[in-house]
């Protein structure tokens, strides 16, 4: 049978050159040649199936990503994937596993910590699955308060080994993923102590089950936490706890790039600063940015797709019902995510290179740029994640009663996403860690330190204090240099209002603690105009494909103008823009909207994302929604039967019991 395309007469509208987009959003044509051979191979592959996902049991669902797994891996070598492809391959298949923490957590670690000799022993065992990896840091009493962690390891002279102990019930590990049921080492985060002096909280590699029979060694209790949000979603993971008693292992498992514990037990300190140890945290969140982006756009392309398909009312003389993506008000709550999508990709891009500038420089023995680096993947992760995640839910409303149904794929999508506000870094903490830096950066702008990188802005702090918005009508919104000026002089006054406000009491910690809630809307005013300023330099690069860049700077001026709506009471309150110029901003928004408004389809489809992928009904290419909402409802395991099992021992005896009553 022929198929139609629903879509179709939203695709006949684009007036930009979509193959060019794809590009663009994909990073390369390369890129997307990978991207789009990858997810193919995923969603041609039956094993690879997810559509049953949210009415598995734990077990079922569990066992699906070991079967996942391994067969992701076969794949890999069977075909020869390159570290790019696989993990393309990792993303398509699209379910948490504990491969993420080994690839993503556990292996750039022993990379970033350990020494030359530690990364020979481990890295080829890890590389080739011999053994797998999951970072254990987070403990039942203390997550965000990594130098709060309980457990211990104590180096034992005698035998030259440390020995992995957890004192007390709030010392047992908790949350690591891969940990509960498939890891068999881990980079466990415990206090080193020699000598009975506390060195604070290093890195040591344990090896926690048998590589013969998967049984735990001997002093190590081990298990799953438990169910988490959602049907499906993270539970494919096997977020574990663990507890040793007493577990002795080698010197040589310590990871000593940053410090070192000699044979004599002697403590020593390289010249490398403390905080490396934390570096992998540094990494996974300059890796979230770059997922936020993925999550959201998911979200936006079913949403937008099925605003397109969807009416309700307003049908005159017999004709068609309004499209719903034709009310001002759905254009209001979609258009602006659509924009953040893109603004992510495009500030998560700038913050791999950031990260791989740091890391190179860090080879080099230059730390000068770690602190940025820090605020940055901090910052940028709690901004955008948060985003995402209120996006994502923002979504499913957008989508009525029917992105309600699982089939919709946005409650999985929700439910999977969400863990992101908090792991990795909770993200009111991390943004407490930017406003630390900007306060730092403002108490030395007179001391001759000049302000470099995102903060360079501030070395105008003068001038930023004092100038006017020159906006006199809507179309001076678009001026990026109007954008980013209204940016900046908001986001200035905000950090030199929050240090002000510290000067007046005693100690800078009691300040802290007491304004901290505007110290975080200080340090959201500048991530947001890091998004923007990534955005606007995006846009001064050569762009080519028909149209694509005129679609990219609509999307830019949305994303930085529904920024100013929404926030309109710190960009009046700072006085950088009048009540006037608010109201412009509204009329510039709406005709954005207008002019992204016949294009909104082809810049979903420039994402490039397969029916697979998407896993939803609502958000499919070709549009066919209704047909395939009332298939999908009869493959519901209750309507299996046509009477429900139960009928006979609750329903049926309470209907006679109602008719007894009755006849009385
Ligand atoms: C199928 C086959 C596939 C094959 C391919 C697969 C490929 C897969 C790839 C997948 C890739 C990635 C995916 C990864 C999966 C992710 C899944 C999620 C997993 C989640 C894991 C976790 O959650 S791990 C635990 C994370 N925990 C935290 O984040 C804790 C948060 N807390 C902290 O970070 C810190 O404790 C703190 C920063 C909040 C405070 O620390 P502390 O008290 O020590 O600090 P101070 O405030 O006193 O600061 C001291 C100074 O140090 C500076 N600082 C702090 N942190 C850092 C840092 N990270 N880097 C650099 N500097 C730092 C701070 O600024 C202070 O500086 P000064 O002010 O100058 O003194
Ligand atoms: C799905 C998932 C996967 C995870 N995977 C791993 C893993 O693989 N490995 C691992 O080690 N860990 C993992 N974690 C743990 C995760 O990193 C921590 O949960 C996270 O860092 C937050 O710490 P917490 O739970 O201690 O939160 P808490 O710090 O207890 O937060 C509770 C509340 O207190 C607030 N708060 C805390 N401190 C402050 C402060 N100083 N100022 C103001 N407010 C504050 C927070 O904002 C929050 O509202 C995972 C967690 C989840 C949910």
């Amino acid at each position: 049978m022929e198929e139609i395309d629903h879509l179709g007469h939203e695709r006949s509208k684009i007036e930009f050159d979509v193959e060019a987009m794809k590009i663009v959003w994909a990073g390369s044509q390369r890129a997307l040649e990978v991207s789009d051979r990858i997810s193919r191979l995923v969603a041609s592959d039956p094993i690879f199936r997810k559509d049953d996902r949210t009415i598995l049991s734990r077990k079922e669902l569990f066992n699906t990503t070991l079967r996942k797994s391994a067969h992701a891996w076969k794949r890999i070598i069977e075909l020869r994937l390159t570290e790019e492809e696989a993990s393309r391959l990792r993303f398509y298949i699209d379910q948490p596993a504990f491969m993420d923490l080994h690839w993503g957590m556990f292996i750039p670690a022993i990379k970033g910590q350990g020494t030359e000799e530690q990364q020979k022993k481990w890295l080829p065992l890890a590389y080739k699955m011999q053994i797998i990896g999951c970072y254990a840091q987070t403990e039942l009493g203390h997550g965000s308060n990594v130098q709060g962690l309980e457990t211990t390891a104590t180096f034992d002279p005698k035998t030259d080994e440390f020995i992995l102990h957890s004192p007390t019930l709030t010392s047992s590990k908790w949350w690591p993923g891969g940990l509960g049921k498939a890891s068999t080492h881990a980079l466990i985060y415990s206090r080193l102590i020699t000598d009975g002096q506390d060195h604070g909280v290093h890195g040591f590699i344990v090896q926690l089950r048998s590589l013969d029979d998967h049984l735990p060694l001997p002093g190590i209790t081990i298990g799953d936490i438990g169910i988490k949000f959602g049907n499906g979603a993270y539970n494919s993971m096997d977020n574990g706890v663990l507890r040793f008693d007493h577990v002795r292992i080698p010197r040589d498992q310590m990871l000593m790039r940053v410090s070192q514990v000699t044979r004599e037990g002697k403590y020593l300190q390289s010249d490398v600063p403390r905080q490396l140890v934390y570096g992998t945290m540094v990494y996974v969140r300059q890796t979230i940015v770059s997922d936020a982006s993925c999550a959201l756009s998911r979200a936006v392309c079913i949403a937008t797709r099925y605003s397109a398909v969807r009416r309700q009312f307003g049908s005159q003389d017999g004709g068609p019902e309004t499209q719903v993506i034709d009310y001002k008000t759905q254009q209001n709550r979609l258009f602006p995510l659509l924009a953040s999508a893109y603004a992510y990709r495009f500030v998560g891009e700038w913050l791999k290179w950031l990260y791989t500038d740091v890391t190179q420089r860090l080879q080099a023995n230059d730390f000068s740029t770690l602190p940025e680096a820090h605020a940055c993947t901090a910052g940028l992760k709690s901004l955008t994640t948060s985003a995402t995640a209120d996006g994502i839910e923002e979504c499913r409303k957008l989508c009525g009663g029917h992105g309600y149904l699982c089939s919709s794929g946005l409650p999985e999508l929700f439910a999977v996403y969400i863990p992101a506000c908090t792991y990795e870094g909770d993200n009111i903490v991390l943004l407490l860690q930017v406003s630390r830096f900007l306060m730092k950066t403002v108490s030395q702008l007179g001391s001759g330190i000049k302000p470099v990188g995102t903060t360079a802005y501030m070395g105008q702090v003068e001038h930023l204090m004092q100038c006017h918005c020159d906006v006199q009508r809507a179309e001076d919104w678009l001026k990026p240099s109007v954008i980013l000026a209204a940016f900046q002089a908001r986001a200035a006054r905000m950090s030199v209002a929050c240090a002000q406000n510290l000067s007046k009491f005693s100690s800078q910690e009691e300040g802290f603690a007491e304004l901290s809630a505007d110290l975080v809307e200080a340090a959201v005013a500048h991530c947001q105009l890091i998004v923007v300023t990534k955005y606007i330099e995006k846009l001064q690069q050569a762009i080519p494909g028909k149209g694509v860049k005129e679609q990219l700077a609509a999307l830019c001026n949305i994303y930085a103008l529904s920024l100013i709506h929404k926030h309109q009471g710190d960009f009046l309150a700072n006085g950088c823009i009048t009540p006037k110029q608010a109201s412009l901003v509204n009329w510039q928004l709406r005709s954005l909207y207008a002019q992204v408004r016949p294009n909104v389809i082809g810049l979903v489809d420039a994402f490039n994302y397969t029916d697979h992928y998407l896993g939803s009904i609502l958000g499919r290419y070709d549009g066919n929604v209704y047909p395939k909402l009332y298939e999908e409802a009869w493959k519901d395991p209750l309507n299996d039967s046509v009477v429900p099992d139960g009928y006979h021992e609750f329903i049926r005896p309470m209907l006679k019991q109602q008719l007894r009553t009755a006849r009385l």
